[in-house]
């Protein structure tokens, strides 16, 4: 049929139903009003009205498409959740964009009851969704049993005895900062940071450093070597295939486009061929091919270890990776609880995401801290100078009581993920330790969550709450350590009663990794070298991405 003959056939039918082209266009609009009005008034006053924790208080949206969604995304991280704490209490709620609402708590008795029971609050759909583009299904992905299944065959990997092996490879990295930038600093023309000196910084025998970049390069190595037998020598080149692939599949995901909306929304938009689409895909084919090759070598070594009767206790490497694999490989390991090929390589490009930028982010606070309480940063090189020897033992390092009381103390205060997200399964009836004030006037002890509900997890806000810490909680003090609030122990974090790492079944795993890396890097900088602010006392900006 020729176009012209459709025109005619459609002319014809109109005129049967004896509509004209205006009468259609009548009907469609009235009827998109109506669909606009029905979702409206089913997403705002219908929602609001029906939902079961509407007593609570909590503030009034800036915009009614919006919520408070603008507010939270100018101003620093969290800082609007903190000042709502502060005027409703540890629990509230707050509306989102299409009049979705969100549910706060710091209460550590209702944060205890999210944690300790991840089947009833997994992470929302539209993170997993996300995460997974990128991730792959891996263990910060995976749910229930699947999550159980990956978590019992990563420990060996996380555990004590593990990261007590890594150790040498933080100290060569540590050095190897080290070196660098005592050659950045003494060499008169090497620029060490984005932007020139002003004159009033230039100080004699120093230099302004753009340290958040040489530690990121430092944590980058660390993460190759002890995560999967990878030499980034990101400290050295700076381009690499599989650092370039990394960096640009996670700028990728991260940057917010109106498509990127869009087809977190709408899933069926990523088939569209966007040029965030296709980098993201050649991105993720150089990190699959790169981490086959490694998950191969690994697989060999297992093989040829099981081939000559030396099964367990073999050192096939010390790496996360090769204990993964050998676990995985394990002959009193059942066939069902075994990862498939996809989902350790998934495991790879996770230990990238969750153990690099982390650890460099709390570094970097740890150098900024440093530079602005320079009486805790003589007594910290005091201690680490008493050490006779460069590279102490694991147990020497992470036992020495200031370094540990100065990290715990960064730690609470910046937390390099300072929130996370969870979803109710089902509708829950969640207990709270500190009753608050509903709108009617009347305490509420209690409250009952629907189905699908958002729950926010402020790591920072009970990081900082002073119901948990007292009156000076914001307060920098390492020594609050040798005398801490019994009420500090009500913290389900499962680390150093702090958040920072998360706990209950989800909580961080590579948080030994994590604290004996930053340890080691610390105890090598701080011996031979001293931070400072600049004179001219630049402003800087919290963010989170
Ligand atoms: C200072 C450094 C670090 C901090 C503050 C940190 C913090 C966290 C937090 C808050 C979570 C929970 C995220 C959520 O469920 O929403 C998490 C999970 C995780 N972290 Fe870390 N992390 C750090 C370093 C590391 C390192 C070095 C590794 C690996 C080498 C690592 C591997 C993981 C993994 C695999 C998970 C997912 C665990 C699961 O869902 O079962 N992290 N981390």
């Amino acid at each position: 049929m020729k176009s012209s003959d459709v025109f005619r056939t459609l002319s014809a039918a109109l005129s049967q139903t004896e509509l004209s082209l205006a009468d259609i266009t009548l009907y469609a609009l009235g009827t998109s009003c109506v669909a606009l009005l029905g979702a409206y008034l089913y997403l705002w006053p219908y929602r609001a009205y029906t939902l079961p924790f509407k007593n609570l208080q909590g503030p009034e949206p800036d915009s009614w498409f919006f919520g408070s969604m603008r507010r939270i995304i100018k101003e620093p991280p969290l800082a609007p959740h903190q000042a709502w704490l502060e005027q409703y209490g540890p629990t509230y709620r707050y509306r989102l964009f299409f009049g979705s609402w969100r549910f706060f708590t710091a209460d550590p008795l209702a944060l205890s009851y999210i944690l300790n029971h991840s089947d009833l609050f997994p992470k929302t759909g539209m993170a997993r969704r996300e995460m997974e583009t990128i991730l792959g299904r891996g263990v910060l992905i995976a749910e229930g049993e699947d999550h159980k299944r990956q978590r019992k065959v990563l420990n060996p990997s996380f555990s004590l005895t593990a990261v007590r092996g890594m150790l040498p490879i933080f100290y060569d990295s540590a050095y190897e900062l080290r070196d660098k930038l005592q050659g950045l600093i003494e060499d008169p023309n090497a620029m060490a940071s984005p932007t020139p000196a002003k004159e009033e910084d230039k100080v004699e025998g120093g230099k302004k450093v753009d340290v958040m970049k040489y530690l990121g390069q430092a944590t980058i190595d660390v993460i190759g070597k002890a995560g999967f037998d990878y030499d980034f020598q990101a400290l050295k080149a700076p381009t690499n295939e599989l650092a370039d692939a990394y960096r640009s599949l996670f700028s990728t995901s991260m940057t917010i486009t109106p498509m990127a909306i869009l087809q977190a929304l709408f899933p069926v938009f990523k088939k569209l061929p966007t040029k965030r689409m296709r980098v993201a895909s050649e991105a993720i084919r150089t990190t699959k091919r790169i981490g086959m090759r490694l998950l191969e070598e690994k697989k060999q070594a297992v093989r040829k270890a099981h081939s000559e009767g030396l099964e367990k206790g073999t050192d096939i490497g010390r790496d996360l990776l090769s204990i993964l694999v050998k676990a995985n490989m394990a002959s009193d390991l059942k066939p069902e609880q075994r990862m498939s090929d996809s989902e350790v390589l998934a495991q790879i490009t996770t230990f990238m995401l969750a153990g690099n930028e982390t650890s460099a982010t709390a570094l970097s606070w740890i150098c900024y801290v440093l530079s602005m309480h320079q009486d805790v940063q003589d007594r910290l090189r005091e201690e680490v100078t008493s050490v006779s020897d460069d590279r102490p033992s694991f147990e020497t390092l992470t036992q020495l009581p200031y370094m540990d009381k100065v990290i715990r103390e960064v730690l609470r205060l910046y937390p390099p993920a300072p929130s996370t997200v969870r979803q109710a399964e089902e509708a829950t009836t969640l207990p709270l330790s500190k009753p608050v004030k509903g709108r009617d006037g009347k305490m509420i002890d209690h409250v009952n969550l629907p189905k699908g509900c958002v729950i926010f997890v402020p790591i920072m806000c009970i990081n900082i709450s002073t119901d948990v810490w007292g009156p000076d909680a914001s307060t920098f003090n390492p020594d609050r350590y040798d005398n801490l609030p019994s009420s500090s122990n009500q913290v389900p974090g499962v680390w150093g009663n702090l958040l920072t790492f998360l706990g209950g079944t989800r909580n961080c795993i590579g948080y030994r990794f994590a604290l004996a890396e930053i340890k080691a890097i610390l105890f090598v900088l701080i011996r031979s070298m001293k931070f400072e602010e600049l004179p001219s006392k630049p402003q800087f900006e919290k963010k989170a991405a």
